[in-house]
């Protein structure tokens, strides 16, 4: 049976790529999805203001929510002090099987702990079962209904503290209306949005970046 565009995005890592180069990894994967096939990757653009983010935070935990095939689990690791971890969540098992791949090939399997299964059941469980007290950043990609719905959870779990930062991708193509409302226009982040492009192609999209105010 044909293969599937994880499969072919992996094997283009594994063909491109160096072992153990994060830099490469990312370039590869651009490079499939600019030349070969579209893929929902943050994507170069944005991920370099997602970069800009986490190197100016130097965060210690780190939350993902939709690793997809790994690509900003990579570009965000590879920024990582040592010492910090990140903990990736990915409903779907086939796309948490190439994104384990992925971030081996990258090197980066010692600073990234990726979670198998739904957010909403996974963020209760963060301080029980991996000892998280607080997450200094969290970066939501995963479906757009579910970013204000587990927002919310995150702060009833206690897992935002004073100068949390959340950065939220898309959200303008697909978008998340109710999330933007709830952080632009709430009592509790103060809220910014850096203008961009949809991965890889001239549609408008952009991050949010909204800071908890505790
Ligand atoms: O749905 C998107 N992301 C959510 C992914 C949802 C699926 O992958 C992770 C989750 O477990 C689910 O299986 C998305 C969609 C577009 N898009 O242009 O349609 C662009 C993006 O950057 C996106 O993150
Ligand atoms: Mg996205």
């Amino acid at each position: 049976t044909r293969s599937t565009r994880p499969q072919r995005l992996l094997k283009a890592v594994q063909k491109h790529a160096t072992r153990g180069d994060p830099q490469s990894v990312i370039s590869a994967i651009d490079h499939f999805c600019r030349h070969s096939e579209w893929a929902m990757n943050v994507g170069d653009e944005k991920g370099s203001i997602l970069d800009s983010v986490v190197s100016e935070l130097n965060p210690e935990k780190v939350l993902e929510l939709g690793t997809y095939c790994g690509y900003s689990t990579v570009r965000i690791a590879r920024l990582l002090p040592p010492g910090a971890r990140l903990i990736t969540l990915e409903f779907n098992a086939d796309y948490a099987a190439i994104a384990r791949q992925v971030i081996a090939w990258a090197g980066l399997e010692d600073k990234v702990q990726l979670v198998e299964g739904a957010s909403e059941d996974w963020i209760p469980r963060m301080k029980e079962h991996f000892g998280i007290e607080t997450f200094d950043f969290v970066f939501l990609d995963h479906w757009k209904d579910r970013y204000l719905p587990d927002t919310k959870l995150m702060e009833d779990c206690g897992l935002l503290r004073k100068g949390t930062v959340l950065l939220a991708d898309n959200v303008i193509c697909p978008g998340v209306p109710d999330y933007l409302e709830y952080v632009r226009n709430g009592l509790f982040y103060k809220s910014c949005y850096f203008k961009s492009h949809l991965e890889y192609t001239k549609a408008e999209d952009g991050l949010e970046k909204s800071v908890f105010l505790g």
